[in-house]
């Protein structure tokens, strides 16, 4: 491991990630990366070859939408002498030139139904056989795959294989889009100054305030390989002092309000090389002297500023979790007068969103229809954006699927899992809802040990390992088909 690749990032979620890296760096299963684009698919792919007993040996990455099949299939299984009649030559394929190491197939949606196939074939059966030859070659190569678009979806659709769905998905990772972790902004921004002033000889010292502000609140549609190439642009364009809001483009500027939503923790340092993950050299992400994002850890907003997915609930949860964390710090931390108000704006915040929480460990909860329904419209908002955002357009019944599975999740948490209140609550009867439930249990794809069933959907990690981890979002069907005395 040369440590060439960061996962930087402090948020829940990115230290999920971390620790999923190790995990499955140790085993040999195939591994789907999935998120949109920009979001780190690639990057993770080569921590984890980084991380593994195979980094010795070669990581292939191979785009699976750079070329039409038979391009691929020449590329990945390579040709024997004579096959092609301009080349007299044979060439060995991508599959055999990762022997021993990790074959990455970027965007495997791309692959065409004949080489969704073949590829079935080598991770099943370990071999491969090169276009024009005759027998099957043993291999050892260890397939990873991204996805930028749901290919269960695209299985449900009959657009992808089942069976290699399930292969390549032994162990899953997700990796939410950055405006679902807007806390691990500041660290990225921090890292990718630090990265372009060595690339460039530069010595920009850090962001203003007023400019960080605005990097939390941009929507970033193309994730961390957005921020990454803006921050490159600006490195490039200065040489020295901290970056300022005039150095971003009009459109980030406008995004300053008079609602400072972003605040510092001065005790909060980046999540550094633990366990080898960042790169050695972790002390330039952190120097001291100067205005510093590092000293960033959270963002929050005053209802006024949301942004467009900051009401999302695993980022309130995310959000809530890290709030007793920052008044801990803060109350070490009086000396900045300048951002107490933000600081209580930012109590308010997680107070008005921790709300629910509070009122279910008092054993109160609040059972009113109305309630529930109230983040809807923001909810159905955040799916129109991001499938379009995604250029594929809306899929109605996983929508419409994804709600039910929200409420139903929603009604029984506010109800204690009573599901006679549950169903009341939902107008349905108990055993429409009994039988809801039990689908959802047999058509998940794991249940960790205390019963409760991580789902890989939009809103939720799945790592594969059975892995129990409270900060993401869970169906809980502890009692499931037990009656629950009511
Ligand atoms: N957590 C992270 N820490 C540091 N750098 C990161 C992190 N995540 C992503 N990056 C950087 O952001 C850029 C975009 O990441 P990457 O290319 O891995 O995204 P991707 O999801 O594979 O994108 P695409 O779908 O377009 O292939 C890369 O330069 C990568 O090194």
């Amino acid at each position: 491991m040369n440590g060439s690749y960061a996962l930087m990032g402090s948020s829940a979620i990115i230290r999920h990630v971390q620790h999923l890296v190790y995990k499955v760096a140790e085993s040999n299963s195939s591994i789907l990366i999935t998120g949109e684009p920009g979001t780190g698919k690639d990057a993770i792919a080569k921590i984890i070859h980084e991380r593994s007993q195979r980094n010795k040996f070669p990581f292939v990455p191979i785009k699976c939408a750079s070329g039409n099949e038979e391009f691929l299939e020449i590329e990945l299984f390579g040709y024997e002498a004579g096959y092609l009649p301009q080349n007299a030559q044979g060439r060995e394929g991508h599959f055999r030139q990762a022997e021993g190491g990790v074959l990455y197939l970027d965007e495997v949606s791309k692959l065409s139904d004949k080489l969704q196939l073949a590829l079935y074939r080598v991770i099943n059966d370990g071999v491969i056989r090169s276009l024009g030859g005759k027998a099957d070659i043993p291999i050892n190569i260890r397939v990873i795959c991204s996805t930028s678009v749901d290919l269960e979806q695209l299985v449900r659709r009959g657009l992808f294989r089942e069976d290699l769905f399930y292969k390549l998905s032994a162990t899953s990772i997700y990796l939410p889009p950055i405006r679902e972790r807007r806390e691990d902004i500041p660290i990225l921004s921090e890292y990718f100054v630090q990265k372009f002033n060595q690339l460039k000889s530069k010595k920009i010292v850090g962001i203003s305030h007023d400019a960080m502000n605005a990097l939390l609140q941009n929507v970033w549609t193309h994730n961390i390989q957005e921020l990454e190439n803006l921050i490159e642009r600006i490195v490039v364009l200065k040489n020295s002092g901290s970056i300022e809001i005039s150095d971003l483009p009009p459109r980030l500027r406008n995004l300053v309000t008079d609602n400072i939503d972003a605040f510092y923790d001065r005790t909060h340092q980046p999540v550094l090389n633990q366990n080898n993950i960042m790169p050695q050299n972790n002390n330039v992400y952190h120097n001291s002297g100067s205005t510093h994002i590092s000293q960033y850890s959270k963002i929050g907003s005053q209802n006024s500023a949301v942004p467009p997915y900051a009401q999302s609930q695993r980022e309130n949860a995310i959000l809530n979790n890290h709030n007793s964390h920052y008044n801990r710090n803060n109350q070490i931390n009086n000396q900045t007068n300048n951002y107490s108000q933000v600081t209580q704006q930012q109590a308010n915040y997680n107070q008005n969103y921790s709300q629910p929480q509070n009122s279910l460990q008092n054993n109160n909860p609040p059972i009113t229809r109305n309630s529930m329904f109230d983040d809807i419209p923001s909810e159905i908002d955040q799916f129109i954006k991001k499938e379009i955002d995604l250029g594929s357009g809306i899929d109605f019944y996983r929508v419409v699927e994804e709600f039910e599975n929200r409420l139903i999740s929603e009604a029984l948490r506010r109800t204690n899992h009573n599901k006679n209140r549950a169903a009341q609550l939902l107008s349905m009867n108990r055993t429409t809802l009994v039988e809801k439930l039990k689908k959802r249990a047999t058509s998940s794809p794991i249940k960790s040990e205390t019963g409760r069933v991580k789902r890989n959907s939009a809103f939720t990690i799945f790592d594969g390992l059975g892995n129990d981890n409270p900060d993401f979002d869970t169906i809980d069907f502890v009692n499931l088909g037990t009656e629950d005395g009511v």
